[in-house]
Formats: structure tokens, C-alpha cells, sequence
């Protein structure tokens, strides 16, 4: 396994394209994450990233190229075994119901969308589950029923359901879409507290303003192709964001946090 940089890589994407229904979605991605790094996947409306996460969470094969997940290749194994591997937060995570906040993050061991038919959690599995609870800031909505929640508190529901099954990486698509700007805030602070943990992940957001402080690095799509990889600092300039747009824009950094406007 590649071990240079000091980290074991944890998703390796070689000369990755994807093709369907004859459009060429992605056109030879290249770039390696490794144990602890927190990445961003940032790019244009259309420009591939779904594609990329639903790769990496072992959810498709490539067309040509290889994707490596946690050592196993994708092709050679069976993909549910590397699924039970991955914490993937998806909002549009479909649930019938009305289970419980409590209910919702026992599915993250359970690795199922509904908590299975005569399936009992343990003492260890609620503990568990409370204390994940507890560490995003739901513990007055523990015994909540999933519909009253705001679309904030189902968000952070979710990053702890996708912990609850002590996961090797974690697949963020999106997860501030849609949010308030204080439920924004609060959820990024629960992703920048994730990195105590060193938890390795990659992020997919459209905006700047979406990047947690603790984002290590960030990977550029444009119409399938990636136009930058890399250390976020080096990646996230004015002028690598402006290509990837195609648009101009000026990237500014205020404590840690980016921020994007046109620039004049
Ligand atoms: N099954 C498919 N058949 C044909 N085209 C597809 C298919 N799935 C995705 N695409 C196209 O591939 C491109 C990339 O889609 P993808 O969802 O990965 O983009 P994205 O960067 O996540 O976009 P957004 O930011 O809007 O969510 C889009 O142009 C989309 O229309």
C-alpha cells in the first residue's frame, strides 16, 4: 500500500473515467487521500462530484481506471463489504416514518436506512449512540421524532448516525445545503471538532463559505476534469478557483474560514 506522505491512502482514484448513456462524466481523476487528511471536492454545478462520492463510497465502478477504497480495489471485492467501512452523509437520506433522533443513529450500526425487525441495540449501542447525540448538540432531541426536526438538526442526526458505525472515512455530500446561517455554523463546528479524531474525509460543497476551518485539503472539477489537487492552501487560490468557475473570483481567508466574491 502507498504509504508516502506519511499516511496510508485511504481512497486512491488512478486515470478514473466514468461514461453513461455515451456522455464521458469523468476524464482521467487522479488523487489519493490519506489517513487523517480532510478533503474537499469543490467544483461547478454538473461538474462530476456526485459522480466522484458515489465512486468513493463504493456505490459504482469506474469505466476505465482504478479506485482503491481503504486497500481493497474496486471490481475485485464485494462493494457491501466496503460500504460497512464508510460513513456516507447524504441529506436526501431517504426515511419513512417517524423514528427517533436515538432510532436514526442506531441505524448507523445497524448499516441499514430502518432499524431491522426484531433487532434489540445493546447497552453498548445506546451508549454509544447517546453519546454521539450528546457530541452534536442533540441531547434535548434525543427521543425526537425524525419530522419535527429542522433540516439542521437532521444534518448533524446524520453525521452522528454515519459515526455511529466507526467508520474509516466519511462521505459528506452537501451537508450544508439548505441550512440557516447559525444551523451552518453549528454544523461546521461539529465537522471541525470531528478532526480531534482525525477522522479522514472528503467534503463536496459549491461554496467556500461551506469549507470547515479544519479542511486539509481540496481537489478542483471541471466538466469531469480535476484542474487542481493538493494542500488547501495551495489549491484554494484566487486563480485556480476562477479556472475551475470560469468565472473571476477573488478568494479571501478570515480566521481560517474562505470566502469567494467576484473579483473587480
Ligand atoms: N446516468 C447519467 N446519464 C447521463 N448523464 C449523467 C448521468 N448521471 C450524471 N450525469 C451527468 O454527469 C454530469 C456530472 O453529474 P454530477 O451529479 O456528478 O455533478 P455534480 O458536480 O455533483 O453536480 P451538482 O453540483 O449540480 O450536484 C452532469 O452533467 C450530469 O447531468
Amino acid at each position: 500500500m502507498d504509504r508516502s506522505n506519511g499516511g496510508q491512502a485511504v481512497l486512491a482514484l488512478n486515470a478514473v473515467t466514468f461514461r453513461r448513456n455515451g456522455i464521458q462524466i469523468l476524464d482521467g481523476v487522479d488523487f489519493t487521500v490519506r489517513t487523517g487528511e480532510r478533503w474537499a471536492l469543490l467544483g461547478e454545478n454538473g461538474a462530476g462530484k456526485s459522480t466522484i462520492l458515489s465512486l468513493c463510497g463504493g456505490l459504482a465502478h469506474p469505466s476505465s481506471g482504478t479506485v482503491d477504497i481503504l486497500g481493497h480495489r474496486v471490481g475485485r471485492v464485494d462493494l457491501r463489504e466496503i460500504r460497512c467501512l464508510i460513513g456516507h452523509v447524504n441529506p436526501r437520506h431517504p426515511l419513512r416514518g417517524a423514528p427517533s433522533v436515538t432510532e436514526v443513529v442506531l441505524t448507523g450500526i445497524t448499516g441499514t436506512i430502518e432499524l431491522p425487525m426484531r433487532w434489540e441495540p445493546t447497552d453498548t449501542d445506546l451508549k454509544k449512540a447517546h453519546s454521539l447525540i450528546t457530541d452534536i448538540g442533540l441531547d434535548s432531541h434525543r427521543e425526537a421524532p425524525w419530522p419535527t426536526l429542522s433540516q439542521g438538526e437532521r444534518g448533524r442526526a446524520l453525521i452522528a448516525r454515519a459515526l455511529a458505525g466507526d467508520p474509516q472515512l466519511l462521505l459528506l455530500d452537501e451537508p450544508t445545503t439548505g441550512l440557516d446561517l447559525a444551523a451552518r455554523e453549528r454544523l461546521l463546528e461539529t465537522l471541525d471538532g470531528l478532526a480531534e479524531s482525525n477522522v479522514t474525509s472528503l467534503l463536496v460543497t459549491h461554496h467556500l463559505e461551506e469549507l470547515p476551518a479544519t479542511t486539509t485539503h481540496a481537489a478542483l472539477i471541471r466538466q469531469g476534469t480535476l484542474t487542481a489537487a493538493g494542500p488547501v492552501k495551495q489549491v484554494v487560490t484566487s486563480e485556480n478557483i476562477s479556472k475551475a468557475f470560469d468565472y473571476p473570483i477573488r478568494v479571501t481567508r478570515d480566521e481560517g474560514r474562505w470566502g469567494a466574491r467576484r473579483s473587480r
